[in-house]
């Protein structure tokens, strides 16, 4: 019974990291996935583009699906302003308590909210167990045949308001055809594709920004 790569990454954190500094906690885990093991973290490339989008929405109420060691969810809370939450669902409970180290160790943890559970039995339940009337963002990064199911069930639940921004990773690498069809065929959504390429590597992959016209 070793150490699996989530604490590993964790230990590379404590190790290379300043405490409550949040980019060198993001430049840590990017320096450890390149060199050392790869990891499915949204990544540096991605992320500049998730951190452009975040910032040009400037949300008040986010949401992110797929938390895994938290490395989005340090990207985002960086970035949000002083009153602003961050709520982001992680259905593997391993995953959950390195994300819960990482984000405390950024120094991050006042401004996210990280909640244990599969996405589609949390999302009916946010409202009611904290508080949120709507989201202004959401970042899907969870598993790819839930995309489609949680972006419809977030309409269902009056979660989306007129302007919200989807933001989904891996729309290429490993693919999620049906959200796309969805978000580009729907008259309910603007969408679109911003390539990139696969968490440190060369292969393609590429973020899909839909934006919920109400
Ligand atoms: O960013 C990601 C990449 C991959 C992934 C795994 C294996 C490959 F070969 C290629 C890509 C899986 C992911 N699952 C959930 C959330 N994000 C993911
Ligand atoms: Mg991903």
């Amino acid at each position: 019974t070793g150490s699996s790569q989530p604490q590993r990454m964790l230990k590379a954190v404590q190790k290379n990291a300043t405490k409550g500094d949040p980019q060198s906690v993001i430049s840590a885990i990017d320096h450890y996935c390149r060199n050392k093991e790869w990891a499915m973290n949204v990544g540096d490339d991605k992320g500049l583009i998730l951190d452009s989008v975040l910032t040009e929405v400037n949300p008040s109420a986010a949401l992110e699906l797929g938390t895994y060691c938290g490395y989005s969810t340090v990207r985002i809370a960086r970035l949000l302003s002083p009153g602003s939450k961050l709520i982001t669902v992680e259905f593997n409970p391993a995953f959950a308590a390195v994300a819960r180290q990482i984000i405390a160790y950024a120094g991050l943890q006042d401004k996210v909210t990280l909640v244990e559970g599969p996405s589609g039995d949390l999302i009916p339940k946010l409202r009611e167990r904290f508080g949120v009337k709507s989201f202004d963002f959401v970042f899907l990064d969870h598993w790819k045949d839930r995309y489609l199911l949680d972006t419809k069930l977030l309409e269902d639940c009056g979660l989306l308001q007129k302007g919200t921004v989807l933001l989904a990773d891996n729309v290429i690498c490993p693919g999620t055809p049906e959200y796309l069809k969805y978000v580009r065929s729907s008259p309910r959504y603007e969408s679109r594709y911003y390539k990139s390429n696969l968490e440190y590597t060369k292969l393609e992959d590429g973020l899909e920004k839909s934006v919920f016209l109400g």
